[in-house]
């Protein structure tokens, strides 16, 4: 099971989108649907707002008066706050409810508009934001929906920034232009991403395997890794100590393969072993059996706690590790060591792309990871001397 969270501001293109990945076989769970189904006539949802907000939120035939209680409600916060305190909890449910309720194979995709508001993003293993210029929007709930041009702008004031939208969004769909353009992207989202994603889950497949070609430092790396470790986080809840962005994508300038490394810190290696199952659905599945240890002189094996992300269009390896083991700090350390010394930086970027070139001809990631390692242990004592010298921890 894969859950998407589809989200943008009003008249984005939210339901444009849904039902498009509706069609090619997504089971949608639509919030404002959910949210009208929870105050019907004779729910407790209605009783309670009518206790909150009196008889004159009702239309003469007891359902509620929309239109009376948006006009409170997108007038004033402290109202909004009521009324999302009722109405949200009863959404909330009723989604578990529909979600819990998926075939295992299931792609969910789930239409939000209060995702980021809500502070929800890392209960997805996807967020899709679907985005147009306020004034295209507004354009189009006064002409298609026949909605006031005021109710429209008060709506677009309590919700969430286009900024706020982007620091979440693993996929930007912009609807500025026709809808045909906007469609050819969710077609192509569907086949290449989502419906590949599913089955990895599901199957606890990693990835597939990704050339190492080393790629230029890419500026969203860091936010690109911040938003995979908040879901790892939350996966791991409370035996997650701490996760890192780490690695060469985690050293601003450096040139690296495009795969973000992340490590997550745990106390034990039983904790470790405890987290297999909850990171697998999370989205991120354990690659199975021993491993060489770097840290081990003579080159021992154990255990390597490796997950590797699921998402075909996001490579992802994370390093499970258990509290101030050598691999653990150094990991840090060596990043730290990296980000604060430019010329270090700049040698090790000059070693990765000497090493890539000589190894393009035969192509063995393992040829080049050796290699490579050779100048890394190098690297490894000046990094201590620097530890000690500035008093650096991890
Ligand atoms: C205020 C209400 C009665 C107005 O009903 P109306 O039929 O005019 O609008 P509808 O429910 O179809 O919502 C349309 C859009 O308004 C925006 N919107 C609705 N509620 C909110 C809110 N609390 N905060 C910000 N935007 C909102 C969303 O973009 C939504 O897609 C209704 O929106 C409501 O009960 N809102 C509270 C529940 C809620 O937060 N729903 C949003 C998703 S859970
Ligand atoms: N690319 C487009 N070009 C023109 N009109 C569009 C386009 N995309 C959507 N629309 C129209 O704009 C309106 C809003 O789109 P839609 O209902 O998909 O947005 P939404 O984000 O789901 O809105 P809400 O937040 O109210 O649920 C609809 O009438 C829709 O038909």
């Amino acid at each position: 099971m894969l859950r998407v969270g589809l989200t943008g501001g009003i008249g984005a293109g939210k339901s444009t989108v849904a039902n498009r990945l509706a069609e090619h076989g997504a089971v949608l769970v639509d919030s404002d649907r959910i949210a009208r189904e929870v105050v019907e006539p004779g729910t407790e949802g209605l009783a309670r707002l009518v206790e909150e907000f009196g008889p004159g939120i009702l239309a003469a035939d007891g359902s509620l008066d929309r239109p009376a209680l948006a006009a409170k409600a997108f007038a004033d916060d402290e109202s909004r706050r009521r009324l999302n305190a009722i109405v949200h909890p009863l959404v909330g449910a009723r989604t578990g409810e529909l979600m819990a309720a998926a075939r295992p194979d299931a792609v969910i995709v789930h239409d939000i508009p209060l995702l980021v508001e809500n502070g929800l993003a890392t209960a997805y293993h996807l967020v899709v934001v679907v985005d147009a210029p306020v004034e295209v929007r507004v354009r189009r709930l006064v002409s298609a929906r026949g909605m006031a041009e005021d109710d429209a702008r008060a709506r677009i004031r309590a919700q969430a920034s286009t900024e706020q939208r982007r620091a979440v969004a693993d996929v930007w769909l912009d609807n500025g232009g026709a809808e045909d353009v906007v469609l050819a992207e969710v077609d192509a989202l569907w086949a290449d991403r989502l419906v590949p994603f599913e089955a990895n889950v599901r199957l606890r497949r990693p990835r597939p395997p990704r050339s190492p070609e080393i790629a230029e430092y890419d500026l969203t790396w860091p936010a690109q890794a911040e938003r995979v470790l908040a879901r790892v986080r939350a996966a791991a809840g409370e035996l997650g100590v701490r996760a890192d962005h780490i690695g060469s994508t985690a050293v601003p300038g450096l040139p690296a393969k495009d795969i973000l490394d992340l490590q997550l810190t745990v106390s034990t290696l039983d904790d470790a072993d405890t987290l297999k199952e909850l990171l697998g659905d999370a989205g991120f599945p354990r690659l199975d059996g021993d491993w060489l240890d770097d840290a081990q002189d003579g080159g021992g094996t154990w255990p390597k706690r490796l997950h590797v992300g699921a998402d075909p269009r996001r490579a992802v390896n994370l390093h499970v590790r258990s509290l101030e083991t050598p691999a653990w700090r150094l990991a840090l350390l060596f990043r730290d060591f990296l980000r604060a010394n430019a010329a270090e930086r700049d040698d090790y970027r000059d070693v990765k792309l000497r090493l890539a070139a000589a190894h393009a001809a035969d192509g063995t990631v393992e040829a080049y990871a050796y290699e490579k390692q050779e100048w890394v242990n190098g690297v490894f004592a000046r990094a201590e001397k620097w530890a000690a010298a500035t008093g650096w921890t991890p």
